[in-house]
């Protein structure tokens, strides 16, 4: 098979220069493209409708005799239609084909034929515009329908696949080694491609489907296994000591056991020797990776090196500068900040001392990466919630340091089976516990016929000295217009039911300036209602606050409403969320009913990734994923089966050398280095 990626597309008869052109467009250059060029769908002709069934709109197929000879005509303007009438026993319907001048030389009267498309018409009878259609008796009943492009249709790509297949040798050389196959019942690859195209039956189709994803998601994870172990060289940081035990004297609170665990497994990455530490902490709404993260820059600042902790968001790297400077006020250990929005004199000042050393702790946004920020020796990059930043940012922070330790934060619970592929260059640590004496956050959805009884509500929290969010309509951040309609509906609630309570708003078109002025006077509580946009979602922390109301809910996904509720429950009270929508849409029902029942986050991200794809999880950060030609994501049970083979292979293998996986090892190449990566050699 490999040596198919290396005859051109244009061996193949009827594709000259121009038609290769497009081909190419779609990515396809040799025939082994052709090949792995998997259909998106098929028609499946295997269930035919009569033609008194017929309703308007339905995709079908039927099987008709075609009365006369289709009869060619020319339309105004020199377009050639072609029509005629086929029949079953239980109607008739007419076919109409444009531009075709073949057509009445491929269909012939008195046959059988299986038609397939959309019909449309009803009481002036049925018609079927431009179907596909095949003899019956002939060939399978499973059609392959292909992405197309202008100029290149689905079948013209389906007749070039069928002459490609015959380019595959006698016996393919499989890169899924004899033991793999037998032992998780995968078909062999001539089987699988023959069948991927051109299935004999839908029992074919879903076995060559299975080994094909499985294969395509074994060859990632094993590139992701091979990218940890050869991504990064020696570290030169050389963390000898571990200061934990001195930092618990500086907490205001006792640590979660799941937290000191975290804790240790990162101070054991770093004293471990050579190796940088290349960790994933992940930990659910609250779960407190503040003080975790603290801890382990702590012990690399007290080993003499630096320690650097990139933000998403402007109000969160002010609101971690702010807890980090209290937690190491009794210490001489200096922090700063160093966002892009500071003054240019003040962003001086911090960089200078950055590079001379007298700053041990910066916390910050992008503007840590920019050239001009330089560090006198970077120990640790920390960076908070990484599905924002792309791998390359991540690089970026990195390459400010002699290989300096890494370590990445999550509050976005990502599924166990996708996280290890998405991070599979990283060792994961979680933080399933949450600080003692916290409540789930109590969550009702609700129609804005009910708004009012919710705003009683927050009156009734507030006047007992609690605060409240509210997540405005309509809003998300980027949107200009938007932000006028989070002004006004600010505006509204402070005229009318919230006119004696101090009200304060803080979207993200805002100087950054004047959201840290509404963020510092609402954790003061001086701001006792906050209307926000999703600026709020992630990170920060008011434990005060214990209503959140989110307007529109049926707009968020449902990661991200568990991350917008996690902005309360935070303190000893007990929280409360309320989702507002009108939408009966029974996704966004089911959406929002798991909401009402569970506060757990992974089994949220769970639901979510059933019932929106992956999408969400990746962010930017899918762009440093390979492209799948074939495996999805979201089908968890194929990327459990391709983790155990996975499992097997180095389990049985030891390592990608064996001559056994040869193949294998080179479609592991494939896969990464058409994607930037090199992770083998
Ligand atoms: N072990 C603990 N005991 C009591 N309180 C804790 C503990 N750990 C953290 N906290 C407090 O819990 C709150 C949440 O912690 P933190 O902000 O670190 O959570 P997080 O995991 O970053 O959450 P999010 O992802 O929502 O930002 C903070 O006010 C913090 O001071």
């Amino acid at each position: 098979m490999a040596s198919l990626y290396k005859i051109s597309i244009d061996k193949l008869n009827g594709i000259g220069k121009k038609r290769a052109e497009l081909f190419n467009k779609l990515g396809i250059y040799s025939i082994g493209d052709l090949l792995s060029f998997y259909p998106k769908g098929y028609e499946d002709w295997s269930s035919t409708v009569k033609i008194e069934s017929l309703q308007d709109g339905m995709n079908v197929c039927i099987k008709a005799v075609l009365g006369a000879q289709i009869k060619d005509g020319v339309l105004p303007g020199g377009r050639i239609i072609s029509k005629g009438m086929v029949y079953d026993d239980t109607g008739t319907l007419q076919l109409v084909f444009f531009n075709n001048r073949y057509i009445s030389a491929m269909i012939h009267a008195g046959e059988e034929y299986y038609f397939y498309g959309r019909v449309t018409g009803g009481i002036g009878g049925w018609q079927m515009i431009s179907p596909t259609f095949s003899p019956v008796g002939e060939g399978s009943k499973i059609h392959p329908i292909y992405k197309q492009t202008a100029g290149l249709n689905s079948k013209i790509i389906a007749n070039a696949v069928k002459q490609a297949l015959s380019y595959l040798p006698e016996k393919v050389n499989d890169p899924l080694p004899e033991s793999v196959r037998s032992t998780f019942a995968l078909c062999d690859l001539k089987y699988a491609i023959h069948n991927i195209h051109f299935p004999n039956n839908s029992e074919s189709l879903a076995s060559a489907r299975k080994r094909l994803v499985t294969e395509e998601l074994l060859v990632l994870n094993l590139g992701m296994r091979s990218l940890k172990e050869h991504s990064r060289g020696e570290s030169g940081v050389d963390i000898t000591k571990s200061y934990f035990d001195e930092f618990k004297e500086l907490l205001p609170f006792t640590m979660t056991n799941a937290q000191s665990r975290v804790v240790g497994e990162c101070i054991s990455d770093l004293t471990k020797g050579t190796k940088p530490m290349n960790r994933l902490v992940q930990g659910d709404v609250g779960s407190g990776k503040t003080a975790v993260a603290a801890a382990v820059c702590h012990t690399v600042i007290r080993n003499g090196f630096q320690a650097a902790f990139m933000a998403p968001t402007d109000i969160l790297a002010r609101q971690h500068y702010k807890t980090f400077t209290e937690l190491f006020k009794g210490t001489d250990i200096k922090t700063a900040l160093l966002t892009g929005s500071m003054k240019e004199s003040e962003k001086k000042a911090v960089r200078a001392e950055l590079e001379n050393g007298d700053i041990s702790f910066v916390v910050g946004t992008h503007a840590l990466i920019t050239e001009k920020t330089n560090f006198y020796n970077l120990g640790i990059a920390v960076t908070d919630e990484q599905h924002r930043f792309g791998v390359s940012q991540r690089a970026k922070l990195l390459s400010k340091g002699s290989n300096p330790h890494l370590l990445v934060m999550s509050a976005t619970p990502i599924p166990r089976t996708l996280g290890l592929v998405i991070f599979g260059d990283l060792d994961i640590s979680i933080i399933d516990e949450l600080p003692p004496s916290r409540k789930p956050v109590k969550t009702y959805a609700i129609s804005t016929l009910k708004r009012k009884n919710c705003y009683g509500f927050i009156k009734n929290e507030i006047a007992q000295g609690r605060q409240a969010y509210i997540v405005c309509p309509l809003v998300e951040e980027g949107e200009l217009e938007n932000v006028a309609s989070a002004e006004e509906y600010a505006a509204e609630l402070m005229l009318n039911d919230f006119s004696d309570i101090s009200v304060g708003i803080v979207h993200g078109h805002m100087k950054p300036a004047e959201k840290d002025e509404v963020m510092k006077k609402f954790a003061d509580n001086e701001i006792s209602l906050l209307v926000a946009t999703t600026v709020i979602e992630v990170g920060v922390d008011v434990p005060n606050a214990t209503v959140m109301t989110i307007e529109n809910a049926e707009r968020f996904g449902l990661s991200q409403l568990h991350q917008l509720r996690g902005r309360v429950g935070r303190g000893k009270y007990d929280s409360y969320c309320f989702l507002i929508s009108n939408n009966r849409n029974p996704e966004t029902m089911q959406r929002l009913k798991v909401m009402c029942s569970t506060n757990d986050g992974f089994k949220i991200a769970d639901e979510d990734l059933k019932l929106r794809g992956p999408g969400d999880f990746f962010g930017e950060r899918q762009h440093g994923l390979p492209q799948m030609a074939i495996a999805d994501f979201a089908d968890t049970k194929s990327l459990e089966l391709s983790q155990k083979m996975a499992d097997f292979i180095i389990f049985n293998y030891k390592n990608l050398y064996h001559d056994d996986l040869r193949l294998l090892r080179a479609e592991v190449d494939r896969l990464f280095s058409s994607n930037g990566h090199n992770c083998l050699n």
